[in-house]
């Protein structure tokens, strides 16, 4: 039997959580005890954002409220707006979040008396707001009314995006992609918030570090290499020669495998049937079949599965969402993971800070400058 590979924290019980269970069986996903399916078949993302913020399923007079809240937040003050116009236009579309929530910090800090579910609910309400004022701005020159025409989370992201109303099934794809990246226990970006959460810091802090973390390709930002990596191909046939020989050269292929599951991402069944019904409504198949290609010889090759990351690349394609805008959209949908743990850290803290196995040099004599 082969060694357990060491490092990362693998398999390690870094705390308790209420919030969500990952991978009990090497499979399975709830959020506060509902299937991950139920909630992507049956909860609207404004249900489960909820959920995961209060704890509970909203009823429909706490929904409608809800819903007001966070339409109400989608309104930028206009020193951010400033700030917005003065980034490059060839800034990351990470950075241009952190950077928007950073100057929101100091507009509207926690420290004057807001709660951290009060600015919870404003970032969800004007993440699209940042994002897409500053994306029109630069790449089309337009000062975009940030308010856009109403509607839910979802629609409000793809109206300000593409300045007209979302086709139904577009912005009901988009709603499911929301429900099914808001949360997923103490993985690294979350992980990482409730370390600066748990040293007492404020929440914007809290929520720059989960956008940091979110965007490396081996977390989040995997969504942006997988379609680049879908993009490469021509074909399936082409396809499969590509990821043979990126296997032989024992390169990662982005959207595949996990920390936690064993057996299959069960977020990955549900997005890939979104990803199917797009292409289909499309009459445009080619990046579908190309992704499942990959994925059988994924499956064939390296008993591998695809995340969640993998199929939402064509989805996120057919919606006609902009590569570089992939992970931002899942700061969108993760903020309500990210502040749900960082309450739950401010409610039983204990900084977090663990030990290193010191493997560095013996004592040493301490040698003068002039004799290194
Ligand atoms: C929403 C999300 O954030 S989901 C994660 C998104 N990230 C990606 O899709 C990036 C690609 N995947 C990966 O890099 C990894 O699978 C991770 C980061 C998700 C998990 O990392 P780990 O748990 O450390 O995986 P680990 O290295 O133990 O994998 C076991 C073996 O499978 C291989 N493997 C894992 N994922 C892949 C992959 N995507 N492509 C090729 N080989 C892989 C590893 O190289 C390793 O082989 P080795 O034992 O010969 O070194
Ligand atoms: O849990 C993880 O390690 C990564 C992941 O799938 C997520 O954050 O959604």
């Amino acid at each position: 039997m082969p060694e357990p590979k060491q490092g990362g924290l693998a398999a390690v019980i870094a705390g308790q959580t209420r919030i969500s269970t990952v991978g009990k069986e090497g499979k399975g996903l709830s959020y506060r005890g509902y299937s991950i399916y139920d909630l992507a078949r049956f909860a609207a993302f404004e249900e489960t954002a909820y959920l995961l913020l209060y704890g509970w399923l909203p009823d429909a007079v706490q929904l409608d409220q809800f819903r007001k809240q966070l339409a109400a937040s989608r309104v930028l003050p206009p020193a951010l707006t400033g700030i917005l116009e003065l980034l490059p236009g060839s800034t990351h579309p990470m950075d241009v979040l952190r950077t928007g929530y950073s100057a929101l910090a100091s507009f509207e800090p926690e420290e004057e008396g807001r709660s951290a579910l009060d600015i919870a609910v404003r970032l969800i309400g004007c993440t699209s707001s940042i994002l897409l004022y500053w994306y029109h701005y630069h790449h089309s020159g337009k000062r975009i009314d940030t308010e856009g025409s109403g509607g839910d989370t979802a629609s409000h992201f793809l109206g300000l995006l593409h300045q007209r109303e979302p086709e139904e099934q577009h912005a009901k794809a988009l709603d499911v992609s929301l429900t099914l990246y808001a949360e997923h226990e103490f993985n690294a970006s979350t992980f990482a918030a409730r370390v600066t959460a748990s040293t007492l810091s404020d929440y914007y802090s809290t929520i720059t570090t989960g956008v940091g973390t979110l965007r490396g390709p081996l977390h989040g930002g995997a969504n942006e290499a997988a379609m680049a990596l879908i993009e490469r191909y021509d074909n399936p046939d082409d396809a499969e020669a590509g990821i043979l020989e990126a296997l032989r050269q024992k390169q990662l292929i982005m959207g595949f495998g996990h920390r936690v599951y064993s057996v299959s991402d069960p977020r990955s069944d549900v997005i890939k049937e979104w990803a199917l019904a797009l292409s289909e409504q499309a009459g445009d198949r080619k990046l579908y079949e190309i992704s499942e290609r990959i994925e059988q010889v994924m499956r064939r090759e390296k008993r591998l599965f695809p995340n969640l990351d993998f199929y939402s690349a064509s989805a996120y394609f057919h919606l006609g969402i902009p590569t570089p805008l992939f992970t931002p959209v899942f700061v969108l949908s993760r903020l309500t993971g990210w502040s749900a743990h960082v309450m739950e850290q401010r409610a039983g803290n204990r900084i977090i800070r663990p030990s290193a196995d010191y493997i560095g040099p013996e004592p040493q004599e301490w040698l003068p400058l002039d004799q290194r």
